[in-house]
């Protein structure tokens, strides 16, 4: 990739001196000229239209004003101290205003000078102000930039604009760079990719990223760059599903055998549906193939993604190898435990349960059974991963919510056989196609997306605090009917005692509305043992308590079918994937379910798009699409580990298209090269060989 193929230190270049470099290293991680192309800007202001001070008016965006600086004047003290300057053209006067980086303005602007200003107007007082406006001199000091309409605008920090580094200075400092060094820069695609997507050359794009000649040409730049950045995190990704194909020979199931014929015909309670057929069939294909499998099994809440696991894991059994199953949390490790258990009944295999409060007796006979083989299933929390832990076949994984892992406790499963066995990873928070492609990029993708027969979708109402006695209505008459309530409380780590708060004065609201002993309640929160959390939890599931209060650790893949209605207190304070989620916990039944989202009375433009988003859909896919835009993918619970989200310029929200183009000719090079020793080939393989050995290009010119 680029800054590769400029790794020039960045103390070559007039006007970054040592200091300037150190700076740049530190706050932005940029040490290379090549490091510094890829300082995109993230804006551009159109040079050429101006605004007289006569014509503002409050509905403009942002403006571009010439004027002079007639006075400057600190006001104010402590937070509400300003940097109040005076500024007037022919037409009218305002005023420019800074709150932050008040001595280095004050330092860098002087009365009576022309200065181009550019900010948006808010008019207050009866003037027009511009708070933090960007500041140039006047006339420009045209240097590339000269040839451009559009002026590139980059992020700065406080600190950098201590050391003159403020957008300005960046620009200058790129603007060098590229004088002297941008025909050192090589090409990094083949140039048929290049013709077939209508891509500028990398030179043309990098001069063009940052000082455009026109909006046209930015727009191609950013295309090229874009694929380009997608292009190559692909094509790590599927070299090292192919290096894992080529070099690890995965273990062969090559037959049905009578555990899962047993289960299948005399066990399951219910038909499966289209999609578990076609799931199980592509893990079948995938096991009897000699390749290790590494399969995302992507399926909405309540899509039966369970049964698909176990029947997976009965089909390693039948051939003779052991089997794991690794939960996010010791609730549910215990919740697949139990219903792997119901499911397969007694005798069929032998199942254990591993996690953290398993005690160490127990332990050490379950590590002997484990390496004498007389396990064939084990469930458990990541303490499945500790090294104590040894197999004596291990031949499937199955990872269940795989974000809350890291890879690297993926690859730490593997490394517990010489031959690794097969992974299934198994989420239910279902992840955007384009985010599923980058992030699992390296994985095959089966998706569950049909509900087992006869569900309703789930009815979803928004109530205010006005409406609480309602809603407390509204459940009585579900109990009365037999059925079940949760009701969840957000549980933010920074004020957990403030919600501990609100979850006890939740509570003692309902024990008043639904007094025992005809109404009982199980209490599920963080601050309980697990010992402790297991009994509330098992009152609920077998029917003794009517009502499950609880903070969010329920969130995920609990499994009551008779409950009906979840109720989430303070829901605008929930994630949109996050509330589906818990959503997702009734309407795993026959019966009619409903979901009520409580919020206090004013809401945020973004909180109240949730929930009309929440009240409008049950499907998990859109759901997951609108998060990924409103969060952006960096907060996707878990994600930010990833690493490969650190993108530059392409966007998993509105690239989808760009993606995809990327990913297919990823995908072609592989089939009609896999060794890429196609002369237009070389440089990739180079690219690749370098990732992977860490070695630098200084070398080669
Ligand atoms: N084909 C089917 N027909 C009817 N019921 C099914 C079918 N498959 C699964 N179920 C039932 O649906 C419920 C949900 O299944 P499961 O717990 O496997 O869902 P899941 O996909 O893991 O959902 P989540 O991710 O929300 O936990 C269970 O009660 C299960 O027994």
């Amino acid at each position: 990739m680029i800054e590769n193929f400029v790794p020039y230190p960045l103390t070559y270049l007039k006007g970054a001196g040592s200091r300037k470099a150190d700076i740049l290293s530190k706050e932005l991680n940029i040490k290379t000229v090549g490091d510094l192309f890829k300082l995109y800007p993230f804006r551009y202001i159109d040079r050429t239209k101006f605004y007289q001070i006569s014509a503002l008016n409050e509905d403009l965006p942002l403006v571009q004003i010439i004027g002079k600086v007639n006075s400057k004047q600190l006001v104010g003290e402590g937070p509400k101290k300003r940097l109040v300057v005076k500024f007037s053209d022919s037409t009218g006067s305002m005023e420019l205003v800074w709150f932050q980086s008040i001595k280095w303005i004050d330092e860098n602007i002087q009365v009576g000078k022309v200065y181009i200003a550019f900010g948006k107007p808010n008019f207050f007082n009866g003037a027009f102000s511009i708070a933090h406006p960007e500041i140039e001199s006047y006339p420009r000091t045209e240097g590339l930039i000269g040839n451009s309409t559009l002026q590139p605008v980059y992020n700065s920090t406080e600190k950098l604009k201590k050391s003159f580094l403020d957008s300005k200075g960046i620009q200058r400092i790129i603007e060098h760079a590229l004088e002297v060094y941008l025909h050192h820069v090589k090409e990094t695609l083949p140039s048929y990719i290049l013709q077939k997507y209508k891509l500028p050359p990398l030179k043309t794009a990098i001069q063009n990223i940052h000082f455009p000649q026109d909006l046209k040409a930015l727009k191609n730049a950013q295309r090229r760059l874009k694929f380009e950045e997608l292009f190559f995190i692909q094509l790590e990704m599927l070299h090292s599903k192919l290096v894992r194909q080529l070099k690890y020979k995965g273990m062969v199931f090559s037959k049905v055998g009578e555990k899962l014929n047993t289960f299948y015909n005399q066990h399951l309670p219910f038909p499966l549906t289209g999609a578990q057929k076609r799931v199980i069939k592509e893990i079948r294909l995938d096991t009897q193939r000699g390749i290790q499998m590494n399969r995302l099994v992507q399926g909405d809440v309540g899509s039966g993604k369970t049964v698909v696991a176990l029947m997976s894991m009965l089909l390693a059994v039948d051939n003779g190898y052991q089997s794991c199953m690794m939960a996010p949390t010791e609730i549910l490790a215990r919740q697949h435990f139990h219903s792997i258990q119901e499911l397969v009944g007694e005798n069929l295999i032998k199942i254990a349960l591993l996690t953290g409060s398993t005690t160490k007796k127990q332990r050490e006979i379950l590590h002997k059974q484990l390496e004498a083989g007389e396990i064939d299933i084990l469930v458990g929390t990541h303490a499945l991963i500790e090294d104590k832990v040894k197999f004596n076949n291990l031949g499937l994984v199955v990872i269940d919510e795989q974000h809350r892992f890291g890879v690297q406790q993926r690859a730490k499963l593997w490394q517990k056989n010489n031959i690794p066995p097969h992974v299934l990873v198994m989420t239910a928070t279902p992840i955007p196609r384009t985010l599923a492609m980058t992030l699992y990029g390296d994985l095959d993708v089966s998706m569950i997306d049909e509900l087992p027969a006869g569900r309703k979708p789930i009815n979803t109402h928004h109530f205010t605090e006005g409406q609480r006695l309602r809603m407390f209505g509204f459940i009585r008459r579900e109990i009365d009917l037999g059925r079940q309530v949760y009701v969840v409380y957000p549980l933010i780590k920074e004020s957990e005692k403030l919600d501990l708060l609100n979850l006890e004065a939740g509570i003692e609201q309902l024990r008043y509305q639904f007094p025992l002993p005809e109404y009982q309640i199980s209490i599920v929160h963080g601050k309980l043992s697990n010992a402790e959390k297991e009994y509330e939890m098992q009152r609920f599931v077998e029917g003794k308590t009517q009502i499950m209060v609880a903070t969010t650790v329920i969130e995920v893949g609990v499994n009551v079918p008779n409950a009906s209605v979840m109720v989430i207190e303070n829901s605008e304070r929930f994630g949109l994937s996050q509330l589906h989620q818990l959503r997702g916990r009734v309407g795993r039944g026959a019966d009619q379910s409903y979901c009520i989202l409580m919020t206090g009375n004013k809401l945020s433009n973004e909180g109240k798009l949730r929930i009309e988003t929440m009240v409008r859909t049950n499907n998990g896919f859109e759901i997951s699409e609108t998060d990924l835009q409103l969060r952006g993918p960096g907060d996707l619970a878990g994600t930010q580990q990833s690493g490969v989200l650190n993108l530059k310029i392409a966007n998993l929200t509105t690239d989808h298209a760009i993606l995809k183009e990327a990913r297919a000719t990823v995908v072609q090079i592989f089939e009609q090269d896999p060794m890429l020793q196609a002369p237009d080939h070389v440089l990739l393989k180079y690219h690749l060989d370098q990732e992977n050995q860490g070695i630098r290009l200084d070398k080669i010119s």
